[in-house]
């Protein structure tokens, strides 16, 4: 037969079965399958795959995936995602040509999931239009805007003394059980109503510790406008691994509609130490703490993509709160000092204050916040500067005072004064507080409203203080909300109604001049 009557053969074949011969070849792609050649915890070695591409997604039996990471010309090391105990050597292996991503969209909103978009509520899957890769490049320097606008957590310490903006990287750094948690949850709680969304990704953690996290933003109707993503301690490493990588990408979805998004991290010392077990599996040359040598271009380019955008690129920011498990208070070990570099400040949690009941245990003198001050409520700069001056000069003599020195009175004055800041700095977890309260309270505080008001008393001081905040007129409560500083009259239309709300609590003697 013909060549052009071949063609013409093939043309009617395929006008039979509704499809035209070039929409057919092109639907025709080989499929390149390998096998498992061996497999250990979390990780496969792969052998067949030669045209495999690093960091492909790649398909196992059971629709069990995994990402190559190791690709050599031999072998593939492939970090395993799913159940990896019912793989065994000589299972099939296929490329997928594409690379590992995740489902986007408002859909998550509300709904507890694993980084691979698996629902772990017990509800349907999350009916997602959009999928994005979970590495993405972090947004060029010239589509970045400065940060402007406050984050706030609701924290008195933090909102005055350690602002955050929203498009910043704030490490949250302590060792265990000093609070790290509650100071992301807290601040995830304050954003009803502010407009930002949360995704809250725990990594590594105890089953039930992320139940308990779950259960307080559901209690507090915070769930709504929340994603969590989980992964617990026995998953493997590698969805450990993922974990970040894939609840940024949904983040950042968010951010790239226009939205303010906050994303808390907990934590990623639990995220480092998965790295470096499958680096060891893999056989990477280990570093310094046995990590490998790339552990600080994982955190980096995770952070950098926390950002604001600018207007022009719809104006949303994704604000970053990575929590970091520290040992016996050694900051200056090889996780912490990466991330401090990589952020824009820390909070510090000092396991003394911790013990002393000092609650959230925030160590103003190690903690900072390298860009929040510009975004910080133009309010909120009538008190912080004596605020931070009074407290500063507090903490260095309650330590002499340790010693019986004999003290002037002035001494004594400041020191009185130091422990009803440190009084009034103190708040209970799941209770954060509006602007205009914080603000209240402050300005009563530095005024030294407090001064006469014994310690044992200052919880109810307080507490009077808070009811009195109804009666600020609306306007004040319009211009603390704005940018702009209070006036003098508006301070002292505040400090009127603190004071007269104080006035039974004040004692006939000042306790700081007996
Ligand atoms: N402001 C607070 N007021 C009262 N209790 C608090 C406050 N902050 C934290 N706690 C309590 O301290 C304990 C430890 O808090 P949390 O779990 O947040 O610490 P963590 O550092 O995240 O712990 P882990 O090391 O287990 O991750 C919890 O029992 C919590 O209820």
């Amino acid at each position: 037969m013909a060549a052009d009557q071949l063609d013409d053969l093939f043309d009617e074949i395929f006008s039979g079965i509704g499809q035209t011969r070039a929409a057919y070849l092109a639907q025709l792609q080989s499929r390149e399958v390998g096998y498992i050649a061996s497999i250990s915890t979390g990780i496969a070695k792969v052998s067949g795959l030669p045209g495999v591409g690093y960091e492909e997604l790649i398909m196992f039996p059971g629709g069990i995936s995994g990402i190559a990471f190791n690709v050599d010309a031999e072998e593939i090391g492939v970090v395993l995602l799913g159940e990896y105990w019912r793989l065994q050597a000589g299972d099939k292996a296929e490329r997928t040509g594409r690379v590992m991503d995740v489902a986007v969209g408002p859909a998550l909103l509300g709904r507890v999931i694993n980084p691979l978009g698996l629902p772990l509520d017990g509800n349907a899957p999350p009916l997602c239009q959009q999928r994005l890769p979970i590495e993405r490049p972090a947004v060029a320097i010239m589509d970045r805007a400065p940060v402007l606008e406050p984050l706030q957590t609701g924290i008195k310490v933090i909102d005055a003394l350690i602002p955050i903006g929203r498009g910043q990287r704030e490490l949250i750094m302590g060792d265990r059980q000093t609070g790290k948690t509650a100071i992301a949850i807290d601040t995830i709680l304050n954003q009803g109503g502010q407009n930002v969304l949360c995704v809250y990704c725990a990594i590594g953690q105890h089953a039930a510790a992320v139940a308990k996290t779950i259960a307080v933003l559901r209690a507090h109707g915070a769930l709504e406008y929340t994603v969590v993503v989980v992964t617990e301690g026995n998953d493997p490493p590698g969805l450990t691994y993922i974990a970040p990588y894939a609840a940024t990408s949904i983040a950042e979805h968010f951010m790239e509609a226009g939205n303010d998004v906050l994303i808390v991290y907990d934590d990623l010392t639990q995220h480092a130490r998965a790295y470096r077990e499958l680096s060891l599996l893999l056989r990477r040359p280990p570093g310094r703490e046995a990590y490998p040598g790339d552990i600080f271009y994982i955190h980096s380019r995770l952070l950098e993509r926390a950002t604001h955008l600018r207007a022009e690129q719809g104006g949303g920011s994704l604000t970053a709160l990575p929590i970091i498990e520290i040992e016996a208070q050694n900051i200056s070990a090889y996780i912490p000092t990466n991330l401090i570099s990589i952020t824009d400040g820390q909070i510090y949690l000092s396991p003394a204050l911790f013990e002393l009941g000092v609650l959230p245990a925030v160590d103003v003198g190690k903690s900072v916040s390298r860009v929040g001050g510009k975004a910080q409520l133009g309010s909120y700069r009538a008190v912080t500067g004596d605020l931070k001056l009074a407290y500063a000069q507090f903490e260095e003599l309650e330590t002499f005072a340790r010693f019986g020195a004999r003290l002037d009175d002035a001494t004594r004055h400041t020191l009185e004064h130091g422990r009803r800041i440190r009084a009034c700095l103190q708040q209970a977890e799941f209770a954060p507080l509006p602007v205009l309260t914080q603000i209240t309270i402050l300005l009563a505080l530095t005024a030294g409203l407090f001064d006469k008001v014994t310690l044992e008393q200052m919880p109810a001081a307080e507490t009077a203080l808070q009811s009195a905040v109804e009666q600020i007129p609306d306007e004040i409560r319009q211009r603390i909300s704005t940018a702009a500083q209070l006036s003098a009259a508006d301070r002292q239309v505040i400090l009127d109604i603190a004071g007269r709300s104080l006035v039974t609590f004040q004692t006939s003697t000042n306790p700081a001049q007996p």
